[in-house]
């Protein structure tokens, strides 16, 4: 693995650097998505005092016991991470509690020669979920995915694959990019490759909120990463004015209709957030006169939006990437 500290000035191949520049720019070619400045400075405005703080795991619904399993759960939580709206009583904190429960009355259940063997039904039932989850074969293949991968190269354990990453938030992004292909979230577009990464930079976010900045959770460029483009961010950001759909794109959202992967609305919707978030990130920054990180803007915008907020519409992709 060359060492970071020699990084050519083109980003890595699967650098989360990438992400940003990628997005951007989408956000400057887009025209189903477009981002309101004055949206952004009347939220920033309306804002009194530093960005509410958000605690990582604010729910208690997290397994958490300061070591390398830990870091296994984390990595299996985020490997599953993904597309619960079809199924309109699921979220995503029935995934994080169940597999805590799960963790809690067995202890290997994530090793990763297990992991390699989950059917979607086992799933479903380590779950204790009613009915099948969405996507409930993809989900078993991609824990046998990332089982057969840690097995292979890091002795079964996700701790080896942290370590590997030698404390920076941007290798570690790189790492699981680079053996884990269910994480490699990219997409074509106007014939230009887009990042956005989100399992990917998720997972690095989840270690460092749930180990608070501290050993596996330390990152000295956590500022590098993103905030995550799933399908909730989006839906606040239009609620507040600062991404606009348009008037096509906003029937299909708002009546329901499923977007299909890869279309031009799907991706512009996902990096205009990217971007949006940057534009917000910075204007916070400028007024707080202090670091103010995507990972923190991203959490307070993600709670802002499972909240009762029932009449959030949010776009409806049926993907394994966010
Ligand atoms: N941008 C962003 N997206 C996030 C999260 C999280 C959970 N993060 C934990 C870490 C810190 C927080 O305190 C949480 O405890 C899940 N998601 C995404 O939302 C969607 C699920 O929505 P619903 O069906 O309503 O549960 C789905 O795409 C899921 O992948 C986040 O933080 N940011």
């Amino acid at each position: 693995m060359a060492d970071h500290g020699e990084r050519n000035a083109v980003a890595a191949p699967f650098s989360s650097l990438a992400v940003r520049s990628s997005t951007e720019w989408v956000a400057d070619h887009a025209s189903h998505v477009s981002i309101d400045p004055a949206g952004i400075a009347k939220v920033v405005d309306g804002l009194h005092g530093d960005l509410p703080a958000v605690s990582w795991d604010f729910e208690g619904i997290h397994y958490f016991d300061g070591g390398p399993l830990t870091a296994q759960y984390l990595l299996v939580l985020d490997t599953l991470n993904f597309c619960f709206w079809p199924d309109g009583d699921l979220h995503y904190d029935h995934l994080a509690a169940g597999l805590k429960r799960a963790l809690q009355r067995d202890n290997s259940i994530f090793d990763a020669k297990s992991l390699k063997s989950f059917t979607g039904i086992q799933l479903r039932e380590l779950l204790e979920w009613p009915r099948p989850l969405p996507l409930q074969d993809e989900r078993a293949r991609l824990l046998a995915e990332v089982g057969t991968e840690l097995e292979r190269s890091f002795d079964g354990q996700a701790v080896n694959l942290i370590l590997a990453a030698r404390g920076s938030a941007v290798a570690l992004v790189e790492l699981v990019a680079m053996h884990f292909p269910g994480f490699r979230d990219h997409s074509v577009y106007k014939g230009h490759q887009v990042f956005l990464y989100k399992r990917a930079q998720i997972f690095v976010a989840d270690l460092w909120g749930a180990f608070k900045g501290q050993g596996l959770g330390a990152f000295a460029d956590i500022a590098a990463i993103t905030m995550f483009a799933d399908y909730i961010v989006p839906a606040v950001l239009r609620q507040w004015g600062i991404l606009n759909y348009s008037p096509k794109l906003a029937r299909i959202v708002d009546n329901l209709e499923e977007l299909s992967s890869g279309t031009e609305e799907e991706i512009e919707i996902r990096a205009c957030t990217i971007a949006a978030v940057e534009m917000l990130r910075e204007k916070l920054r400028s007024k707080a006169g202090k670091e103010v990180l995507s990972v923190q803007v991203d959490w307070w915008l993600w709670s802002s939006g499972i909240g009762a907020n029932k009449n959030l519409r949010f776009h409806r992709t049926r993907t394994l990437y966010y």
